[in-house]
């Protein structure tokens, strides 16, 4: 799927980058980035190692306020709004280094995630259930016990977090995501450092997100294996700038998205994966 409006039928974006420019006292981690995300896509952002991707995240989800530029979400300016309120909006992420509450369980920390939509502190969240008018508390139950269904956690519902293997803590950590009930489901490196039939596990339940939940998912990943077979949308950063932007197929033929992995010495790997992906 193009992101390039190409006439009155061409989709509305749900969200806009705009020229986004970022520097971290004299480095600047992204220059000029733009890019849409269609509603009901599947758009992924890959590039080498420092090429900026986590600072577009942390741009996107307004944990980092860019220097220039604007992001733009239905429509709305939100370049200024705080993270906060992103996330009410509809912005849901998860975190490549999982962040979950460790001690707590499976179903607390799905319930954190949901009243971290509802409530700015996690404090106010944890004594919120008190609070809470009857019908939205049965309403809250019925979005947990779908998630925890359509991720197949039930199992393991009451177990605290640390004692899982590190696949389904970030299955986990997919869920508490959606707790939030986001249009847009940011994944920050969702399958980095999974075996492969975890990696096939997570695939699917990004597939099926959007089949399901009618969410729009944006992600990072190092996987291009992956993000070549899921995305409908690449965008591939080098040096805090994009280098190139479409379909799976456009990506893997650009010569400068070549080189940008040549550079960094990951070719061989790349070739290898994208032979994989073509020949499966
Ligand atoms: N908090 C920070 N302070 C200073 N420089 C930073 C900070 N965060 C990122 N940078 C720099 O910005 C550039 C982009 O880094 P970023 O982490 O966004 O890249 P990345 O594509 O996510 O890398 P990786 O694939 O290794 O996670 C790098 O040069 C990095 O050193």
């Amino acid at each position: 799927m193009e992101t390039t409006p190409s006439g009155p039928a061409a989709a509305t974006p749900l969200l806009q980058v705009q020229g986004v420019t970022l520097a971290f006292g004299g480095v600047k981690a992204l220059t000029g980035v733009g890019f849409d995300v269609l509603p009901g896509s599947i758009t992924a952002v890959i590039g080498p190692n420092g090429a900026g991707k986590t600072s577009l995240f942390n741009t996107i989800s307004g944990f980092y306020r860019p220097s220039q530029g604007s992001i733009r979400f239905q429509g709305q300016d939100i370049t200024r709004v705080p993270a906060p309120q992103r996330a009410k909006l509809g912005l849901g992420r998860s975190f490549q280094n999982i962040a979950l509450f460790r001690g707590m369980t499976v179903l607390d920390n799905i319930k954190l995630g949901r009243h971290a939509h509802l409530k700015t502190n996690v404090l106010d969240a944890l004594f919120y259930l008190g609070r809470a008018r009857r019908e939205e508390a049965e309403l809250r139950r019925d979005i947990e016990e779908r998630i925890i269904d359509f991720l197949e956690i039930d199992h393991i519902r009451h177990a605290p977090v640390s004692a899982l293997p590190y696949g389904l803590q970030k299955r986990v950590e997919m869920a508490r995501a959606l707790a939030m009930q986001p249009q847009i489901l940011m994944l920050d490196e969702p399958v980095a450092g999974m075996n492969r039939e975890e990696t096939e596990d997570m695939a699917r339940f990004i597939l099926d997100v959007r089949e399901e939940w009618g969410a729009t998912v944006l992600m990072v990943e190092h996987d291009m294996g992956m993000v070549m077979d899921l995305s409908d949308h690449v965008v591939v950063l080098n040096f805090g700038q994009v280098i190139a932007q479409g379909t799976p197929a456009a990506v893997q033929a650009n010569p400068e998205v070549i080189r940008a992995y040549l550079g960094a010495g990951d070719v061989g790997d790349l070739r290898a994966k994208l032979q994989g992906v073509t020949t499966a």
